[in-house]
């Protein structure tokens, strides 16, 4: 089901106390999700079993891991496996976020992998893609999304790619306060459904959730998340501050 979803990224920030304070006073705040409606909260792995115990018994909200490992099991010390994940109860994971591709290499066929491995143990990949401020400057970003996307997913079957969560980013938006323009996000997203629809067909691509990520605030959340194609968003900066990740989930469509 297409769900309408505000996904915090806090990345590598916040202690321990510092995070659960933080999931304390989003909670408190008493927001009702409808059932399209999804809050997520990708935290560090060592408080993945705090942040999961933080959202008990809260409707539709959930956590997420920010990365995980493209291998089952074994001998890769430091790697966490998504065998470890779901059996913490975790039904999400952030997969090809750009500063894991650009700092960490990670490639569009391990990126591949890694969707492989989370849908195989039922965890739900949001799968990340977007171009560089220099793509866009060549005006070849929807090319550039278009191959991510090939690469990445399109060995999937009808029924695999509609659990995926795509995250359109584009990396020059990122933490730059420099947020897309509504009708960038709103012409990229349809582009990604249209790429979606091409090889899947328009029922199917129409089932997938795309959030629009970079300089998400509370002040531009509403715009962008209005947009037809645009179904909530991955938010980095903003999601550290209780009072804007709340208005931010306040903001999501309660329809598609
Ligand atoms: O995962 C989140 C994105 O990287 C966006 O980060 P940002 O909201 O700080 O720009």
């Amino acid at each position: 089901m297409r769900k309408q979803i505000a996904a915090a990224n806090w990345k590598m920030n916040l202690t321990y106390d510092q995070g659960e304070a933080l999931l304390k006073e989003i909670i408190g705040a008493g927001i009702q999700l409808s059932s399209n409606q999804q809050a997520l909260f990708a935290v560090p792995f060592p408080y993945l079993a705090m942040a999961k115990a933080a959202v008990k018994g809260q409707t539709n909200f959930d956590i997420a891991a920010q990365n995980c490992s493209n291998k089952k099991s074994g001998a890769y010390t430091g790697e966490v496996s998504v065998e470890m994940l779901q059996s913490m109860g975790i039904g999400y994971c952030v997969i090809g976020h750009s500063e894991r591709r650009e700092y960490f290499m990670e490639s569009n066929k391990v990126l591949a992998e890694k969707v492989n491995i989370c849908l195989e143990n039922n965890i739900t990949p949001i799968f990340c893609c977007g171009e560089a401020l220099q793509v866009r400057e060549e005006s070849a970003q929807n090319a550039f999304v278009q191959q991510q996307l090939e690469e990445s997913l399109f060995h999937l079957t009808p029924d695999q790619v509609q659990k995926v969560v795509i995250a359109y980013e584009p990396i020059w938006a990122i933490g730059t306060g420099k947020t897309a323009s509504t009708e960038q996000a709103q012409e990229m997203h349809a582009h990604i459904r249209q790429v979606l629809a091409g090889k899947y067909g328009e029922a199917v691509a129409g089932n997938i959730s795309i959030l629009y990520g970079g300089s998400v605030k509370a002040n531009n959340a509403a715009e962008l998340f209005a947009c037809p194609d645009v179904d909530g968003g991955l938010v980095g900066g903003a999601s550290l501050l209780a009072q804007d990740f709340v208005q931010i989930i306040k903001a999501l469509k309660s329809s598609n």
